[in-house]
């Protein structure tokens, strides 16, 4: 069997005294794993949790069931009511509570579940921070309200994003300018419940998952220890210290597909649980360079709506873990309507993931690729050429900064 190994970790195994041990085909035969049966003690040293490691599933049902002798009697269910339970024993009866919906799974699963647990004294809060895709202010905010019953309050801040990132070109930068934008409005935010209500909201929802608490996790044998202000960092940018609000993370011990489940029972609709994931700093990554240059928003959007929608008539999106366009800060030579044009190029990415740490390119078929490309051309204006990114990650990451 083949497997993973990372590197560095080899010497703790091996030791005398270890009962079998099996060694890795790729690694200079370093110990891949061992077992002890009579001290009922086992050990890996790769990750059988990930797809790419074959039978890791089956190890790992092996360990649970035949050497623990676990059983698989849990239920979503179960971790709705008890979810529901820690969250009105943290909350007193007159405090409130609030949350930055960004109209991903994650943050709308959170929500709805505090809000069943809560009622209205959770407050939500959508941005528009004019980074966002084709319609998705009216499509988010319509699900929000119509469907959920959320008390949400969009916000219209995309002057002030988008003046703060003229001339921005460095991913990084961007990133921390919109993290920064992000917090001054919740902030705002909070100071207006703070007078509507007379009290500051003490608790802020975040929709942490189970992989991110992982991600979060030092190394053992490093001094560090798991810091909840990591996730924070990562999710809203860094959250000011005078906010000291206290996180509520209802989802920190599930994976996305268990998220969903959780979705599903919460009455969430299926259309809107399947979505694919969106980056918090929205189309900012996916514009290259500057993202106020020219008209590079909105085409960008256009091209995005068509390679989607394509994909939803070609019955596709629900195979598709994350598709969208990216505008390339390049210019190519074109002879559109017996004219030469020098128009922009935008790229195609589609992958399949099981959880976003790996992923492969999606393989569309011909046909499907043509028709997309000549409906771009043929409707964007501005536009001359379409190319498809056909790397998987690692080496790229999904998004392109
Ligand atoms: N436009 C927005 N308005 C309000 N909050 C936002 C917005 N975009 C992102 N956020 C907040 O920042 C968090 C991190 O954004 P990111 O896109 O990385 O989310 P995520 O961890 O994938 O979760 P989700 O599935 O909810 O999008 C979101 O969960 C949400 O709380």
């Amino acid at each position: 069997m083949e497997i993973e190994v990372k590197g560095g970790e080899s010497e703790i195994l091996g030791r005398e005294g270890w009962g079998e041990a099996g060694c890795g085909s790729e690694c200079s035969g370093c110990c891949c794993c061992f077992g002890e049966s009579g001290r009922r003690i086992y050990g890996l040293q790769y990750h059988p949790e990930v797809t790419h490691s074959p039978k890791g599933m089956e190890t790992l049902k092996h360990f649970l069931f035949d050497v623990c002798g676990v059983s698989a009697d849990w239920k979503m269910e179960d971790l709705m009511e008890e979810e529901i339970k820690v969250i009105n024993n943290t909350v007193a009866a007159d405090e409130h509570v609030i949350c930055a919906l960004s109209g991903g799974v994650d943050s709308t699963v959170a929500a709805t579940l505090v809000h069943k647990a809560i009622g209205d004294r959770l407050h939500c809060i959508f941005v528009d921070n004019g980074l966002l895709r084709y319609k998705e202010q009216e499509r988010v905010m319509d699900t929000f309200e119509r469907d959920l019953h959320l008390p949400v309050t969009c916000v219209d801040a995309s002057e002030q994003f988008l003046s703060q990132l003229k001339g921005v070109v460095d991913p990084e930068t961007k990133r921390k300018i919109i993290g920064k934008e992000f917090i001054n409005i919740f902030d705002q935010f909070a100071h207006e419940l703070e007078k509507k209500h007379g009290k500051k909201p003490a608790f802020l929802v975040q929709g942490t998952l189970y992989p991110d608490v992982i991600e979060s996790c030092p190394p053992p044998g490093t001094d560090r220890t798991h810091s909840h202000t990591i996730k924070s960092h990562h999710n809203v940018g860094g959250l000011p210290k005078d906010m000291k609000l206290k996180l509520i993370e209802p989802l920190k011990l599930l994976f996305k597909d268990e998220v969903r489940e959780l979705g599903r029972i919460l009455n969430v609709p299926v259309g809107f649980l399947k979505r694919h994931p969106f980056p918090g700093p929205g189309l900012a990554v996916r514009v290259l360079g500057d993202v106020t240059q020219g008209n590079a928003l909105e085409v960008l959007r256009q091209v995005d709506e068509i390679f989607i929608q394509s994909i939803r008539d070609a019955g596709l999106y629900d195979s598709i873990w994350q598709a969208f366009a990216v505008f390339l800060p390049v210019r190519s030579v074109g002879v559109q309507g017996d004219k030469r044009t020098h128009s922009h190029v935008v790229a195609l990415r589609a992958v399949t993931s099981q959880d976003g740490m790996t992923a492969d390119w999606f393989n569309f078929e011909h046909k499907f690729l043509d028709d997309v490309s000549r409906k771009i051309c043929n409707s964007v204006q501005g536009v001359n050429r379409v190319v498809q990114d056909i790397t998987s990650k690692p080496p790229s990451t999904i998004e392109w900064e």
